[in-house]
């Protein structure tokens, strides 16, 4: 059996983390860690959880968990994260970091889009990138793993084929719309019932952290430099993540964009190429991505679903924790 550490794990992603480790026929949750709510058992911070795991919260302390844990799942905020991913290192154990902190290859575009210094900058840029779709040899031999961002993995799955093949312009539009459990449990006024529900607005417009992470992947895996424009936008649903994507490229339509991607992700178990236009719900509570590509003039319009917490946090985790212990990538995902 895997022994799962889970840091942070009052939050939604850990609570998604936890249920599907509970599920995983050879992994089990050894520690689950908070600031705030040690002594408390997780089932009475998590109900659903109740009769589930018999586990108490404890501090993160680093050398508790190298001795309890084969692998962490650090489910802390960005900037929060790195200095307890950098301890974590030092012990015997792998980490597969859900934050932001590791996912970038430059210390100078982490700071000026994170406004903070990295605490450990020399190690950005030998990090594998969680997207197995896409680097699965990178993460099958990490000991840490930088778990993508839940609007990066809808825009950079329907891309990264085009790029690579060279049929597409590197100008493009992404315009995505997320559940309100993408901002995380911590109660933040814009997410409060009566403000969130009934109501959609676009946020971070032009400037969201995650247009820098797509931009480095993209180029990473196809080695072509885009210019993105990314427009998040809050929508009234638990969860969930659609992405229409706009691209245009000389002699190209939809049926072409659809060989590429059968062809990039034959082997790969949670992408679908779908026929018509994808629902979140179609995808709610799974780690599975349904993608579709629509001729509409000049361009084609790309779309995905993906469910946040799942393919987007911590089933993309979970997938990864397979990939580093050589087991079957949808083992506990069911699929
Ligand atoms: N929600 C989502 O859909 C996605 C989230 N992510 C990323 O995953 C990570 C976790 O997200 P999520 O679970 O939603 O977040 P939450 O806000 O739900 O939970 C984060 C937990 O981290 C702990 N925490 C908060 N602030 C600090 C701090 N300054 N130092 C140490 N611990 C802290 C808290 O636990 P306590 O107070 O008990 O210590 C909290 O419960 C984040 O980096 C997020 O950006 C990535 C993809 C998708
Ligand atoms: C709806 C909502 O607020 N979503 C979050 C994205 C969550 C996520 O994936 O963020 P990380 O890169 O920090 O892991 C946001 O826009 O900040």
């Amino acid at each position: 059996m895997i022994r799962v550490g889970v840091v942070g794990a009052t939050g939604y992603t850990a609570f998604e983390a936890i249920r599907l480790i509970n599920r995983h026929p050879q992994a089990t949750v050894t520690a689950v860690t908070s600031r705030k709510d040690v002594g408390t058992p997780i089932s009475d911070v998590h109900r659903a959880l109740t009769g589930q795991l018999d586990l108490s919260l404890s501090l993160a302390d680093p050398q508790q968990l190298g001795a309890d844990c084969d692998v962490v799942l650090c489910c802390l905020p960005h900037a929060a994260s790195a200095e307890t991913v950098r301890a974590l290192s030092e012990q015997d154990l792998r980490v597969i970091d859900l934050s932001a902190d590791f996912r970038l290859r430059s210390a100078a575009v982490y700071e000026r889009w994170y406004a903070t210094e990295h605490p450990w900058p020399e190690r950005l840029g030998e990090v594998a990138y969680g997207l197995p779709e896409l680097f699965a040899e990178e993460i099958a031999d990490a000991r840490l793993v930088a778990n993508p961002g839940c609007y990066p993995t809808s825009a950079i799955l329907p891309l990264a084929p085009l790029l690579k093949a060279g049929v597409i312009e590197t100008d493009i539009i992404v315009d995505s719309k997320s559940g309100v459990s993408g901002a995380g449990r911590t109660p933040k006024l814009a997410n409060l019932y009566c403000e969130a529900n009934e109501s959609i607005a676009a946020y971070s417009v032009g400037k969201h952290r995650h247009q820098p992470e797509v931009v480095d992947v993209l180029d990473r895996f196809a080695g072509v430099q885009t210019d993105v424009l990314f427009t998040p936008h809050l929508t009234p649903m638990d969860r969930g993540i659609l992405s229409t994507i706009y691209v245009q490229g000389r002699e190209l339509d939809a049926q072409r964009v659809k060989q590429l991607w059968q062809e990039a992700y034959a082997e790969a178990p949670f992408l679908h190429v779908v026929d018509s236009p994808p629902a979140t719900k179609h995808v709610s509570g799974t780690n599975h991505v349904h993608m579709t590509a629509i001729d509409a003039g000049k361009r084609v319009v790309l779309l995905s679903v993906l469910d946040n917490v799942v393919k987007g946090a911590s089933g993309a985790a979970v997938q990864n924790m397979n990939c580093m212990f050589g087991l079957d990538q949808t083992l506990g995902l069911g699929a």
